[in-house]
């Protein structure tokens, strides 16, 4: 098991891969009969290998045009029309199970494992017949062990890792389930050593990383669901917003208790689902609620907390008022530049929530200092473009969440769990018709800086002006092009402002970095510590940008 020794085995806790990516080309050939043992493999079998559409024939070593064979078959067919029946039964039954196959395989990819699951347990169920239904239980096994179902997905590896001999990611994740959730060593150390023979690919931990997507998915599936939960949590309240739900932090901005409550669940939740070496840096700390007189509000929040996770169904816990004090206090982590620290927002942009506009969830995995994964929960934020106006029809549908992975891509899902597509921002290379986000808070940003800018730039739109993170999540999927952030003097940035809705802009194609053109720094603990401020756009027009703020600031400075 030495590949995974100093990441997965340490630090990581051992997870499972999409695996089903396309099958090895080192592999052993795998068992090739379409049609599983026991079906009876008479002509039809032959009858379906054949390509229907050849227009060619080889005959006595020449060429023959279609025309004539097909005469040529038609005279002399020795195959009855029952025989070609049903050939074309199986074949019609082929594609709809490698349809699904695929499907899963795609819904996998994304993140979505409740829907994969759906798919290859339908190939499963309802394909028995055709040997590739094995590879569809390989599937199901992996989405089975990401939905929390581990035991039935174990017993499913062992099962198939014996059926589908050869397949060296069965045995690769059977490893991992076995070191981590059986605390196996030397089971899942065997199963490794076959994983490594069938294929020596896996002893190569970039391409076990970037080929086979491994290990980073469990934590993706763990952050999407503490996020989502918590944007439910704070739907719930910013509906039944009442004046006593808002206290007064030090630095006098409102907090309420869905910002605890969706602390609390965050934490929560990612203890549960990654228990190993858990740190967490987070924005709230229980201090004011445990002054005098915030015994009730503590309580409130235990109520929320616990009826997101009753109607979760996947924690059989109730949480007491101590515990959920001491989860919002595991995010008292200072970050840094060793080890891995999720950092969360539990709500960025409180006064858009507060106001009933954008508000987002955010939620990024900090490796060695650098961010891996974010996920964003926008429960406001329309599921088609706000364009160029920030504005959008009123029967839109809202709720998104968006997320990423270093080397995966963005994807952006309905909260409401329907499937992830895939984004990318906007391809304008022309400033003429970009268009840029700022905060809506003026407090928050210089809008007279970023005028300046816009028109230094030609950019003719006016500025679209939404709360929170929610701006790198439109970005992400091209509803404008830029994002100008700069923060009066003296403010410190803080890494749970950007880190998520770095990685999803990054991974969509985009650039982040300070106003200087360095990319972000998350590894010197809560603070980015720049003095310049942020800006974000496509890699075309970053050039550009980067002149005009130059340029902007410069003339900015001169004039006071
Ligand atoms: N003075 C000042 N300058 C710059 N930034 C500040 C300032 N004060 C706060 N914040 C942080 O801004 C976060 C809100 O994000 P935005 O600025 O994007 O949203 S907004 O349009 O201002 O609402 C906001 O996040 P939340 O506190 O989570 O709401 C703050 O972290
Ligand atoms: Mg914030």
């Amino acid at each position: 098991m030495r590949v995974r020794a100093d990441r997965t085995m340490g630090s990581y806790k051992a997870q499972i891969p999409h695996l089903l990516s396309s099958p090895n080309p080192n592999a052993k050939t795998l068992k090739t009969p379409l049609l599983n043992p026991g079906t009876p493999s008479t002509r039809r079998s032959l009858l379906f290998s054949l390509s229907s559409s050849c227009g060619f024939a080889l005959f006595h070593g020449k060429l023959l045009q279609s025309s004539f064979m097909d005469a040529l078959a038609s005279s002399f067919d020795p195959v009855s029309q029952a025989e070609k029946d049903a050939s074309s039964v199986v074949s019609r039954r082929v594609s709809e199970a490698v349809e699904l196959l695929e499907r899963g395989k795609e819904l996998q990819a994304q993140g979505d494992f409740p829907k994969a699951l759906q798919f290859f347990t339908s190939v499963v169920e309802n394909y028995k017949e055709f040997a590739f239904s094995d590879y569809a239980r390989v599937g199901r096994a992996l989405a089975l062990y990401e939905v929390g179902d581990r035991e039935e997905a174990i017993a499913e590896m062992e099962d198939v890792s014996i059926s589908l001999k050869g397949y060296p990611e069965v045995h690769a994740a059977l490893a991992a389930a076995l070191y981590a959730d059986k605390h196996a060593p030397l089971l899942a150390e065997n199963q490794f050593a076959i994983a490594t023979l069938l294929d020596p690919h896996f002893t190569d931990l970039s391409y076990v990383i970037e080929t086979k997507h491994w290990p980073p998915s469990l934590e993706l599936a763990a952050a999407k669901k503490a996020a989502s939960l918590s944007a439910r949590l704070c739907q719930k309240v910013q509906k039944a917003l009442l004046q006593s739900d808002v206290q007064s932090k030090n630095d006098k901005s409102p907090v309420t208790v869905a910002d605890y409550g969706s602390q609390a669940l965050v934490s929560f939740v990612l203890q549960q689902e990654i228990p190993a070496d858990f740190s967490l840096v987070a924005e709230e700390d229980s201090k004011d609620l445990r002054k005098d007189g915030g015994q009730e509000t503590v309580e409130r929040i235990t109520k929320l907390v616990n009826d997101s996770i009753t109607s979760d169904g996947s924690y059989n816990v109730t949480l007491s008022t101590e515990d959920v004090l001491k989860a919002i206090d595991s995010g008292r982590s200072e970050g840094g530049s060793q080890g891995r620290h999720w950092v969360l927002d539990p709500i960025d942009g409180t006064k858009g929530f507060l106001r009933g506009d954008q508000y987002a969830i955010a939620l990024a995995l900090l490796d060695g200092g650098k961010v891996v994964l974010g996920v964003l929960a926008c429960p406001n934020l329309p599921l088609t473009s706000i364009g160029a106006t920030g504005q959008h029809s009123p029967n839109n549908e809202v709720g998104c969440l968006f997320f990423a992975e270093v080397g995966g891509g963005t994807y952006m899902q309905p909260l409401d769990g329907s499937s992830a597509v895939k984004v990318q921002v906007t391809a304008v290379e022309n400033p003429e018709e970009a268009s840029f986000f700022e905060s809506y808070e003026a407090a928050h940003s210089m809008h007279d800086l970023s005028s300046l800018i816009a028109q230094k730039l030609g950019v003719k739109a006016p500025p679209v002006r939404i709360d929170s993170q929610a701006k790198y999540g439109a970005l992400s999927r091209g509803d404008g092009a830029i994002y100008l952030r700069f923060p009066h003097k003296g403010y410190r940035e803080k890494i749970w402002d950007h880190a998520a809705g770095c990685i999803v802009v990054t991974e969509a194609g985009g650039v982040v970095t300070d106003a200087a053109g360095k990319p972000l720094d998350f590894s010197r603990g809560k603070y980015l510590d720049l003095d310049t401020g942020i800006i974000v756009t496509n890699q075309k027009l970053m050039p550009l940008l980067f002149s005009a703020v130059r340029e902007s600031i410069k003339e900015k400075a001169a004039s006071l």
